[in-house]
């Protein structure tokens, strides 16, 4: 279990996240969403122990976090391999340091390549691999590492829409064999709607929870489910009010928003500035 206890974080006096409370059970499917620059890195970068926060705890089994650990790993944006070695280097580099023996690391290696699909691409290098696949192998690495707790930074946000929804189901597929718990950061409601069991909304100025939304709906999603569009429009009503009131602040006057002009990957729709 993971507790977050009234995390505040300030930048520069600058009050970032105020009054961050909330416990994530073994095993959930967590997706962070809330406008641009409202915290999020910040908190999943506290929750990975790569950011102190100014005050409260993380801690994981009543374990205080007081920096990184393999038990969490972070997947990001970008997919950063090490350009001089080939995908199956790549995926063993960490392992490596935890694993001393070569039978297990070739198997460990090869059952992972299998679960994301690029088994026939092991001695590819990054440069010869499209942005999906560079960062499927990101996943891979991390997933190799059997980290507890598998921490995503807005994992698919550079992906062009078919690649990310086939990743989509490829997440979803490796959640639900493995059920690690999985924390997940995105701009996109679908994606929010269609990969997680629970979605927290976070507002702005300072970085605040604002809503707390369970998705009881079956697995394996399929985008097209009535039941997700729902949830969809559910989510984002609460977050339009939050959306609106930062370009209210930053635009005043000029700012007058038309009625759904906000996609439902908001961040596209405003230009991923606000
Ligand atoms: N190292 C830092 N020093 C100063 N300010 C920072 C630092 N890191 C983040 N911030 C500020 O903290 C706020 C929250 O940033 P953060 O990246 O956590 O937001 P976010 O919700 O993830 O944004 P986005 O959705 O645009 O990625 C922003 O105002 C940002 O400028």
């Amino acid at each position: 279990m993971i507790k977050i206890k009234n995390i505040h974080k300030t930048f520069d006096d600058m009050e970032i996240l105020k009054n961050i409370n909330f416990d994530v059970e073994e095993g959930t499917f967590l997706s962070l969403i809330g406008p641009s620059g409202c915290g999020k890195s910040t908190l999943i970068n506290i929750i990975a122990g790569l950011e102190k926060a100014t005050s409260g705890q993380v801690t994981v089994d009543d374990a205080e976090v007081k920096g990184t650990h393999t038990d969490r790993i972070m997947v990001f944006q970008n997919a950063a391999l090490f350009p001089w070695l080939n995908v199956y280097d790549n995926i063993t580099f960490g392992l490596k340091n935890i694993c001393k023996n070569p039978d297990e690391i070739r198997e460990k290696t090869e059952d992972i390549l299998r679960k994301v699909h690029l088994s026939k691409f092991k001695n590819y290098y990054p440069y010869q691999l499209s942005g999906g696949m560079k960062q499927r192998v990101s996943i891979a690495r991390s997933l190799v590492m059997n980290p507890r707790i598998l921490l995503m930074d807005e994992p698919f946000s550079a992906l062009d829409e078919q690649t990310r929804m086939l990743l989509h189901d490829e997440l979803q597929q490796i959640w639900m064999e493995t059920k690690k718990t999985i924390i997940f950061v995105t701009h996109n409601i679908r994606e929010a709607v269609k990969l997680s069991n629970r979605v927290i909304i976070m507002g702005t100025r300072p970085g605040r929870i604002v809503d707390d939304i369970k998705i009881e709906l079956s697995y394996p999603r399929q985008v097209a489910d009535p039941n997700l569009t729902y949830m969809e429009e559910k989510i984002y009503k609460i977050l339009k009010v939050e959306i609106e009131k930062v370009a209210r602040e930053e635009l005043g006057d000029e700012y007058s928003i038309k009625e759904n002009s906000l996609s439902r990957d908001y961040n596209n729709t405003m230009g991923g500035g606000i």
